[in-house]
C-alpha cells in the first residue's frame, strides 16, 4: 500500500472550556472528535457534512491555521505541527487554504497583481521578470485576461474572484489544496465553470484536493472518495461510488435521500428531531441515535467505533468503506426524486 499524504490521527479541536465554574468544569465546544482520516497523493477526499459539523474546524488544522487540542497530523511522514513551528512559509509551500467567499477574502485595497505577488515573493523568492512571467501564466492557467491583473477585487463577479482565490493558492506551487466550501457562495452554472476548472488544475499540477462542502452533488462530482461527518466525527467514508450506492450510516443515507438534484438546495435532514445535539454536552452514544430512525437503545449508550464493513477484504486499504454505526444498513438505496421525508430512509 502506499503512504498517505495525509495521515490523520484521533485530531480532537475542543474550543474553550478547561476553566471552572462554580466548583464544577466548564466544558467546551467539541468540534472535531478522533478523526483518523488518510489522504491519499493524487487523490480528491470529499468531506461533507451540515453546518456545524467541524468541517472549517478540521480544514483549518490541515493548514495549520489552527492548532489541535489533542491527535496527529502526518505529512508525508512529518509531524505538521513541528512544520509549522520550525518554517511556516515550508508548510505554505506545501499546502494551500481556499477560502469559501472569495471577495471577503481578497484584501480589497489591493490589485490582483500585489494579491499574487505576495505569495511569489514571499513563498518562491521571485522578482523581476520571473515574477512577471509566473504572474501572467498564473492569469492565464484559471482563465482571467491578462489586463484584469491591474484591478481590484470589487470589480470581479464572485467566479472570476474565487478563480483568483484559486490562482493565489497555486502561486506557492503547492501539492495539496484544502478547498473549503470553495463554490458555495456561486450561482449553480458558475460552481460548474470553478468545479470544471479545479479538475483540469489538479490533473495539469498533479494536485492532491480536500474539498469540503456541505452540498452533496458538488462534492460526488468532485471526488474519489468520500467522507461524512457528523459532530464533528467521521461516520461513513467510501469511494465516492460506493458511498451513493450502498450508504450504511442512515445519516449518509437520509442526505443523499434528501439531495437528489444536482446543484440542488443544501443539504437539510428532515428526520423526525432536526437538532443537532448540544456540543457542549454531547450524548454519549450515537450523536445521531435522537435523529435515527433505526435507533434502539444501546445506540443511545455506546459510541460506535469507525470500522471497514465485513464485507470488504482489505480492511486497512484507504478506499475502504467504514462506517461508524451498530446497525449499518446493507444494500443499495434508491435516489428519490423529490426530498425524502423520514419514511424512505432504509
Ligand atoms: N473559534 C471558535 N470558538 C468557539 N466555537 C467554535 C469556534 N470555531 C468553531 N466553533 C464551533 O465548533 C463547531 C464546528 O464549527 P465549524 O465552523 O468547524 O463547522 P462547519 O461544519 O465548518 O460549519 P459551517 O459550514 O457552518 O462553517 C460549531 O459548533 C462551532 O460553533
Amino acid at each position: 500500500m502506499t503512504e498517505p499524504l495525509l495521515d490523520i490521527t484521533a485530531l480532537t479541536r475542543t474550543f474553550g472550556g478547561g476553566q471552572r465554574w462554580f466548583g464544577v468544569d466548564k466544558p467546551g465546544v467539541r468540534a472535531v472528535q478522533q478523526v483518523d482520516l488518510q489522504v491519499m497523493r493524487g487523490e480528491t477526499l470529499g468531506i461533507v457534512g451540515e453546518s456545524g459539523c467541524g468541517k472549517s474546524t478540521l480544514a483549518r488544522m490541515l493548514v495549520g491555521l489552527d492548532r489541535p487540542t489533542d491527535g496527529q497530523i502526518l505529512y508525508g511522514g512529518e509531524d505538521l505541527q513541528t512544520m509549522v513551528k520550525r518554517d511556516r512559509h515550508a508548510l505554505s509551500r506545501r499546502i494551500q487554504y481556499v477560502f469559501q467567499d472569495p471577495l471577503s477574502s481578497l484584501n480589497p485595497r489591493m490589485r490582483i497583481r500585489d494579491i499574487l505577488a505576495a505569495p511569489l515573493r514571499h513563498l518562491r523568492g521571485l522578482t523581476g521578470q520571473a515574477m512577471e512571467t509566473r504572474l501572467a501564466e498564473l492569469m492565464d492557467v484559471v482563465n482571467l485576461r491578462p489586463e484584469f491583473i491591474s484591478r481590484y477585487p470589487h470589480e470581479f463577479s464572485g467566479g472570476q474572484a474565487q478563480r483568483i482565490g484559486i490562482a493565489r493558492a497555486l502561486a506557492a506551487e503547492p501539492e495539496v489544496l484544502v478547498l473549503d466550501e470553495p463554490v458555495s457562495a456561486l450561482d449553480v452554472s458558475v460552481q460548474a465553470q470553478v468545479l470544471q476548472l479545479l479538475k483540469r488544475l489538479k490533473a495539469e499540477f498533479d494536485l492532491t484536493y480536500l474539498f469540503i462542502s456541505h452540498d452533496l452533488s458538488v462534492v460526488e462530482t468532485i471526488s474519489d472518495r468520500i467522507a461524512v461527518m457528523y459532530f464533528g466525527r467521521i461516520i461513513e467514508q467510501a469511494p465516492t461510488y460506493t458511498l451513493f450506492q450502498t450508504p450504511a450510516h442512515h445519516y449518509t443515507r437520509l442526505l443523499i435521500a434528501s439531495a437528489p438534484v444536482p446543484g440542488g438546495p443544501p443539504i437539510i435532514a428532515e428526520s423526525g428531531d432536526a437538532e443537532l445535539p448540544d456540543p457542549l454536552a454531547p450524548p454519549p452514544g450515537c450523536a445521531f441515535a435522537p435523529r435515527c430512525p433505526r435507533a434502539s437503545e444501546v445506540c443511545r449508550r455506546q459510541l460506535p467505533p469507525l470500522e471497514s464493513l465485513p464485507r470488504q477484504p482489505a480492511a486497512e486499504a484507504p478506499d475502504t468503506h467504514r462506517v461508524a454505526c451498530l446497525f449499518p444498513a446493507r444494500g443499495p438505496l434508491t435516489r428519490a426524486p423529490q426530498p425524502s421525508t423520514p419514511n424512505e430512509i432504509s
